[in-house]
């Protein structure tokens, strides 16, 4: 509003809305006095802007027609809206086959021009003021509905959200809660915009005599009476047609002056740093101390291809995650880490497709139980935490309705003792003054403690199983190592949540080895090494496990020598040929190599699980920081 055009267009619309209001009682008697001595007159004195053909002043009753002009605008945008944000939110509520006849109708319906819709529409509502009003309403419904999908689908993909789903949070809770409030500023900026479009349509309509009838008038009505006389008294038809224009300019202008401004705030980058989402928990189901927490059997995640062929970023990944323990995932960007959590915690959309000959979590089979009763579980038994500081937390809510909401739905607790627990779970991962920090928005939170409030968040039921996925990679080391010992705690439960296995995800290999028991270093979609964490620095074979490690540098470190790199990248998960996905970049590949794909095999020794696929494990012995790497150098030598 500080620039000239914004200043001028909110001036304008206050103008606009004022005359609305109190034009009809200041001016309305002078408009509707025939006087049958002044017929037709051009501009006078008493006249400013002359009679119409009854003699009534054009002045005034393009004034008091400012009311139903505007009156008739915003209710057919009101309309717009509402419809449109209905149609473009079904498809996220409705089953599947539903909402694609939804989608494909809005798809038909936006390639139509608006005012043939709104003649279209009037034909059917037929001649008059409502049949306009909703003929003018239902033609911007097309692109308020495209916009919806379009904004929710944005909002959809954030981690929040996620963790709502995760959380258990129904679909038409979710679009009410999460997503719809995250959208309603563009919307109402839309709208504000849709309204100056609809006002001129309405001027159209009137004019063509389908709109507003007589004795009403709205400035269409009086643009087409005024053009009656147009050699007689231009202004008649001048008068309402600037009303128009400048009305329609203020709408528009406002509304994109607005959008400017909300434009202008979303790309402003935060300053705040750091952290994550959860979702989270309730009681934990039984589970004997033998039967693992999580079980994967060879997972597969696809997902249809550029060229119609489907790829498979996650290809045949087998682990398991035993009560209580700690497990971490490394390896590249684009390895499949991320992919693998979301398969396991049932968030990979259609397209995407999950298989597993098993994919058990507490022992139920997340794959082929009932949806309710997967989602209950996952709800209360899985906590999710994310690494996108800003995407974490749903940022039109307060941090403490947030932790709040995994109780009143899945605990059944009231509002009052879901917040008081939301509060106590707070001052657990230790966020001081967790009472007046609940009552903040997640922007008032810096990255660190909103990461402590996503590990809250998690821990407002008992969760079984704590996901992290990169939960500290945009976090400082300090509070790096705050949140490591957080996590760490949860899971020994010295936070008074009871104990939780920990499924570490990290590209750092050091994060995973200071934090967990278990490695599992994933490549191109598969599990290529899953060893003890206090054998990695000693018996790792896989020469892309060592490859990593020895990209880490020590203590020890020759300073002056370059430090080593794995030169290459991975595959795309739609390149990936015959053979170890490695070889490329692996000095020890040969032709068995380039043709046959290894499967993991128990390297370790009687009763330890050290699994490696690779067809030459190397020796423990033969590893060292510059030797036997087993990774080609930049030049391709061995
Ligand atoms: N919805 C999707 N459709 C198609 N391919 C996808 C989809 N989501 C991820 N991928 C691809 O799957 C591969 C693995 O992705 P994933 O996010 O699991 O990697 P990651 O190991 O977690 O990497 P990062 O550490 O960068 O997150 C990537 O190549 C990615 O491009």
């Amino acid at each position: 509003m500080r620039t000239p055009v914004g200043a001028c267009s909110a001036a304008l619309l206050a103008l606009v809305i004022a005359l609305a209001l109190f034009a009809p009682a200041l001016w309305g008697d002078q408009a509707s006095a025939v006087d049958v001595d002044a017929i037709q007159q051009g501009p006078t004195a008493a006249h400013l802007l002359g009679t119409d053909s009854l003699g009534r002043d054009v002045l005034a009753r393009v004034l008091v027609a400012t009311r139903l002009s505007i009156e008739l605008a915003v209710t057919a945008t009101l309309i717009g809206v509402a419809t449109g944000t209905v149609l473009g939110s079904a498809p996220s509520v409705l089953p599947r086959w539903a909402g694609r006849i939804v989608t494909s109708a809005v798809n038909i319906a936006v390639a139509f021009p608006g005012l043939l819709l709104a003649l279209f529409f009037a034909m059917i509502f037929g001649v008059g003021t409502k049949g306009a009003v909703l003929a003018i309403g239902l033609a911007m419904a097309p692109a308020f509905a495209r916009l919806t999908q379009t904004l929710s689908a944005a909002v959809a993909g954030r981690d929040f959200v996620a963790a709502a789903r995760v959380a258990g949070v129904g679909r038409v809770r979710l679009l009410v809660r999460h997503v719809l409030p995250n959208i309603g500023e563009p919307l109402v900026v839309n709208a504000t915009i849709s309204a100056g479009m609809a006002l001129l349509a309405f001027a159209g309509l009137s004019f063509l005599g389908i709109g507003v009838q007589a004795p009403a008038y709205d400035w269409g009505r009086l643009l087409g009476e005024g053009l009656n006389q147009i050699y007689v008294n231009p202004t008649a038809a001048l008068a309402p047609g600037v009303a128009v224009v400048v009305a329609g300019l203020a709408f528009n202008l406002f509304g994109e002056t607005v959008a400017g401004v909300v434009g202008a705030r979303a790309s402003r980058p935060s300053p705040l740093k750091g952290s994550a989402p959860a979702a989270a928990a309730a009681p934990a189901a039984c589970v004997g101390d033998d039967r693992p927490v999580l079980l994967v059997d060879d997972l597969h995640i696809a997902f249809p291809g550029p060229a119609g062929q489907p790829v498979t970023p996650v290809r045949g990944v087998s682990f398991t995650v035993g009560a209580g323990e700690s497990v971490g995932v490394v390896g590249e960007s684009g390895s499949g880490k991320s992919l693998t959590a979301l398969g396991v915690s049932r968030l990979i959309e259609a397209p995407g497709t999950v298989t597993a000959a098993r994919l058990e979590f507490l022992g139920t089979p997340l794959l082929r139980a009932p949806e309710p009763e997967v989602r209950g579980l996952l709800g209360t038994s899985l906590a999710l935490v994310f690494q996108d500081p800003m995407t974490s937390f749903n940022p039109t809510q307060r941090i403490g309705r947030q932790l709040a909401e995994v109780s009143e739905q899945h605990q059944g607790l009231s509002r009052g003792r879901a917040l008081d627990r939301a509060v106590e779970r707070l001052r657990e991962v230790r966020v001081p003054a967790a009472e007046r920090r609940a009552r903040q928005y997640p922007h008032e939170f810096s990255g660190g403690m909103r990461q402590r409030a996503m590990i809250a968040m998690g821990l407002m039921g008992e969760p079984r199983l704590v996901i992290a996925d990169e939960p500290t990679t945009a976090l400082d080391v300090t509070v790096q190592r705050q949140v490591l010992r957080l996590l760490a705690q949860v899971r020994e439960g010295g936070d008074g949540s009871g104990q939780a296995a920990l499924l570490l995800i990290s590209h750092d290999i050091t994060v995973v080895a200071q934090s967990c028991r278990r490695v599992l270093v994933m490549y191109a979609g598969r599990i290529v090494e899953d060893l003890p964490t206090a054998d990695l620095h000693t018996a790792a074979r896989h020469p892309y496990t060592r490859a990593l490690l020895a990209a880490v540098p020590a203590l020890d470190t020759d300073r002056d020598a370059p430090l080593a790199v794995i030169p290459g990248r991975p595959p795309e998960p739609g390149q990936v040929t015959a053979g170890c996905a490695f070889a490329s970049r692996c000095s020890f590949a040969d032709e068995r190599c380039g043709a046959d794909e290894p499967d993991p095999v128990n390297v370790g020794a009687v009763g330890a699980m050290h699994r490696v696929a690779c067809w030459h494990p190397q020796d423990s012995e033969s590893r060292s920081r510059t030797s036997g790497v087993g990774i080609k150098t930049a030049g391709g030598g061995a």
